[in-house]
C-alpha cells in the first residue's frame, strides 16, 4: 500500500499545544477536503488522536452519526481530539462536551451543481435523470432539474444528497420547511463555533486559526478535489433559479450561516482580519511556489500517491510535487497535496498499525 507513512518522508518535529478535541463536519463539495487537509497535517504532525470511522472513510454515510461507528481508543490514548471524516451530522448523538464544532458551507447553487456532477452515478435520482437525459441527448442536469420531483424518491436512502445536500449533513429535514427550521438553526448555530464560508475560504481560515491557535505555516493550502473544467457545468440565469427553487432550505441555512460568519469577523475585527488574509495569502503563495510545479494535473499523469479519486461523470484534477526539495520540505508539500482518501489511510495505519477496514458486506 503505497501509503503507508515508509513512503511519506517525515514533516518536521512535532509540536504539542494543549486544545480542546475538535469535530470537523465534512460536509459534500463545499472544499471540505481541503479543511480536513489541514486538520489532518494538524493532527498528524501533534499525534493527535483521530475518530475515525471503524469501517472505510465515512461514518456509514448516510445514516446519522452514532458514537459506535468510531473505531476503538488505540492503546495509550485517553481521548479522541480529531474528527474529520464524512458522517451526517445528530447533535443528540454523544460528542466530547469541551469539543470546538467547525464545518464549511458554500453557496448552495454551486455545490449542488457539484454535487450532481460527482455524485451523478452514485445517487439515484440523479442516476435515474442521466439515463432518462441519455436517451433524449440531453444534459443530465438540465432534464434532472425540470421535474426533479419524478426522479426524486425521498424514502430512497442514497437519494439524501440530491436536494438541499448541506442541509441533509448537518442533519436536518432535507425534504421540507418545517416549523422547527428557526429552532434547528439557531441550536446549530449555538454548536458550532465556526461556520466556514467557502467563497470567503481565506478569512474563514484566518478565524478558524485564531479559534484553535494556528499559524500561517498550519493554514496554508492547496485546492483539493477540484473538478477539471470541462467537468463543470456552467449554469445560465433560468437553470440557477430551478437549483436555488429545488434547494431552497440549502439557501436558507447558508443565507444564515453567512450572516453569523460576518458577525464573528467584526468582532475578531474586520480591519485585522484583512490584514490577515494578506498575510495568509503571501505566505500560501510562497509555499505554492515551493511546493507545486505544475497543478491542474488530469488523473492519468500522476502518480498513485497522488491522484485524487475520480468519479464516472467528473474528473478531478491534482498537483505534481518540486523536484530537488529537502527531505522535510517534501514531506510538507506532499501532505498538502495528498487527496482524501491517500491521507485518511496513511493516518489510520500510523494509529492503528494495520489497514483500514473495508465495508461490512451486506
Ligand atoms: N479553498 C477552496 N475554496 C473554494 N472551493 C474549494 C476550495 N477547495 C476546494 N474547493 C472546491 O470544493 C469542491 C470539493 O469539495 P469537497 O472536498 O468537500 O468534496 S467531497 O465531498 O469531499 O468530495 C470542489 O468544487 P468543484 O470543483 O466545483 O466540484 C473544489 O473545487
Amino acid at each position: 500500500n503505497c501509503t503507508h507513512n515508509t513512503f511519506i518522508p517525515t514533516a518536521r518535529a512535532e509540536r504539542q499545544r494543549a486544545h480542546p478535541p475538535v469535530v470537523f463536519l465534512k460536509t459534500h463539495r463545499t472544499g471540505s477536503s481541503t479543511v480536513q487537509n489541514i486538520l489532518f497535517r494538524l493532527g498528524e504532525r501533534e499525534s493527535a488522536t483521530f475518530a475515525f470511522p471503524s469501517h472505510t472513510y465515512q461514518f456509514n454515510y448516510p445514516d446519522r452519526f452514532r458514537a459506535a461507528f468510531v473505531d476503538e481508543l488505540p492503546e495509550g490514548s485517553s481521548q479522541f481530539d480529531l474528527l474529520c471524516s464524512h458522517m451526517r451530522l445528530d447533535l443528540r448523538e454523544v460528542m466530547p462536551q469541551n469539543a470546538v464544532f467547525i464545518t464549511v458551507l458554500r453557496d448552495p447553487i454551486k455545490t449542488f451543481e457539484s454535487v450532481f456532477g460527482y455524485y451523478t452515478s452514485t445517487v439515484p435520482a440523479f442516476l435515474t435523470a442521466h439515463r432518462a437525459a441519455a436517451i433524449e441527448g440531453k444534459s443530465a442536469l438540465s432534464v434532472f432539474l425540470d421535474s426533479p420531483e419524478i426522479f426524486w424518491d425521498p424514502k430512497e436512502p442514497g437519494n439524501g444528497l440530491a436536494k438541499n445536500p448541506m442541509s441533509f449533513d448537518m442533519g436536518f429535514n432535507n425534504q421540507k420547511w418545517n416549523g422547527s427550521w428557526p429552532e434547528d438553526l439557531a441550536q446549530l448555530e449555538e454548536a458550532f463555533h465556526l461556520v466556514m464560508i467557502a467563497e470567503h475560504f481565506d478569512e474563514s481560515l484566518v478565524l478558524l486559526g485564531a479559534l484553535l491557535g494556528l499559524e500561517h505555516e498550519d493554514l496554508a493550502y492547496l485546492r483539493l478535489n477540484v473538478r477539471a473544467s470541462n467537468s463543470v457545468t456552467d449554469l445560465d440565469e433560468n437553470m440557477q433559479a430551478k437549483v436555488r427553487s429545488w434547494n431552497v432550505l440549502d439557501t436558507l441555512l447558508y443565507d444564515f450561516f453567512v450572516q453569523v460568519f460576518w458577525e464573528k469577523a467584526s468582532q475578531f475585527g474586520m480591519e485585522r482580519l484583512k490584514v490577515e488574509v494578506e498575510q495568509l495569502r503571501a505566505f500560501t503563495e510562497d509555499v505554492r511556489r515551493k511546493c507545486v510545479s505544475r497543478a491542474e494535473v488530469p488523473p492519468g499523469e500522476l502518480e498513485d500517491l497522488l491522484r485524487p479519486w475520480q468519479t464516472e461523470t467528473a474528473t478531478i484534477v491534482g498537483y505534481e510535487v518540486q523536484g530537488n526539495l529537502s527531505l522535510q520540505d517534501q514531506g510538507f508539500c506532499i501532505r498538502m497535496m495528498l487527496p482524501e482518501l491517500q491521507y485518511h489511510s496513511h493516518l489510520y495505519f500510523k494509529q492503528y498499525g494495520r489497514d483500514m477496514r473495508a465495508a461490512p458486506a451486506d
